[in-house]
C-alpha cells in the first residue's frame, strides 16, 4: 500500500502520467564491470518478484548512429572518431531514437536498468577535451540531450568506481575470453580513462541530473542493500 502511494507520487512528479518504473543507470570506465553489476542487481530484483528491463548504450546492433560510433571507434570513417562533438551527437541520436521505447518500458516494468546513458557522453567528451564536470562540454550535453531531446531522466545513477589499472585488466580479461571484444581507441588510452574517472567522480559528487551512488567496484557488492535502495525510490 505504502509502495503504491510512493509510486503514484513518482508518476506525478516525473511528468509522465503512467510512469511507474524506476530508471537506473550504471556508469563507469571501460571494463569496470558494469554489465556484471547489472547482472547481479537484476538477479536480486527478479528474485524479489520485480520485473526488470535491461538496455545498454551504444545500441550497436539496433541503431544506425550507434553502428557508426562502433565503426569510428575502430578507425573507420576517416577522422570521425577524432571529433568529440561528432561522436557525442551520434551517441545522443542513438538515445533519442531509444527514448520512446524507454518510456514504454518504464510503464510496464518495475525497473529499467541501463548500462551507460547520457552521463557517458558527458564524462568521455569532457575527458577527451581535458575539461571537468563544470565545463562547456557537460553543459552542451545537458542542452542537447536533456533539454532539446528530452530523453527520460534517471531516478538513480550508479558510478561503479575502480582504479584504472583494475578496469584495464578486466578489459584485457574480457578481450581474451570473449570473441569480438577487441579494445577500441578509448579503451586503449589509459590517460583518457584516468581523466574520465575524475569527471565521473565530479558528476556523482554534484548529483548531476539525478541522485548518484558510488559503488566500490573492487570490494564485494552488497546486492541486497543495492536492491533496497532502488526499490525505495
Ligand atoms: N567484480 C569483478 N571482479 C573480477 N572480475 C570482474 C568483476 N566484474 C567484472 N569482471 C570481469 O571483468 C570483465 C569486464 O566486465 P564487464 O563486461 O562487466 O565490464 P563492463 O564495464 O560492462 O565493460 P564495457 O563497458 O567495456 O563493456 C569481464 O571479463 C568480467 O567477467
Ligand atoms: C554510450 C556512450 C559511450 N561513450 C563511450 C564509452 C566507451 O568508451 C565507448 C563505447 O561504449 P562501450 O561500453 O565500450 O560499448 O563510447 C561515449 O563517449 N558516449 C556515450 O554516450
Amino acid at each position: 500500500m505504502k509502495q503504491g502511494r510512493v509510486r503514484a507520487r513518482r508518476a506525478v512528479r516525473s511528468g509522465y502520467r503512467c510512469r511507474v518504473g524506476r530508471l537506473i543507470v550504471i556508469e563507469g570506465l571501460d571494463g569496470a564491470g558494469k554489465r556484471t553489476l547489472a547482472d547481479g542487481l537484476e538477479a536480486e530484483l527478479v528474485r524479489r518478484g520485480n520485473s526488470v528491463a535491461r538496455g545498454a548504450f551504444p545500441r550497436y546492433e539496433a541503431d544506425i548512429h550507434a553502428a557508426l560510433v562502433g565503426e569510428a571507434l575502430r578507425s573507420q570513417h576517416g577522422d570521425l572518431g577524432e571529433s568529440v562533438y561528432g561522436m557525442a551527437v551520434l551517441n545522443a541520436l542513438d538515445r533519442r531514437a531509444a527514448a520512446e521505447g524507454l518510456r514504454a518500458d518504464l510503464q510496464s516494468h518495475d525497473v529499467v536498468l541501463l548500462d551507460r546513458y547520457v552521463a557517458s557522453n558527458a564524462a568521455y567528451g569532457a575527458a577527451r577535451l581535458h575539461q571537468d564536470a563544470n565545463g562547456d562540454f557537460v553543459a552542451w550535453v545537458e542542452q542537447l540531450e536533456i533539454e532539446r531531446f528530452a530523453v527520460p531522466g534517471p531516478d538513480l545513477q550508479l558510478y561503479l568506481q575502480v582504479p584504472i589499472e583494475v578496469a584495464a585488466s578486466r578489459a584485457e580479461h574480457r578481450e581474451r575470453t570473449e570473441s569480438d571484444r577487441r579494445r577500441d581507441r578509448y579503451e586503449s588510452d589509459s590517460s583518457l580513462q584516468q581523466r574520465c574517472g575524475e569527471v565521473y567522480a565530479q558528476l556523482a559528487a554534484k548529483a548531476w541530473w539525478s541522485p548518484w551512488r558510488v559503488i566500490d567496484g573492487v570490494s564485494q557488492v552488497d546486492f541486497a542493500d543495492l536492491a533496497d535502495s532502488v526499490l525505495a525510490l
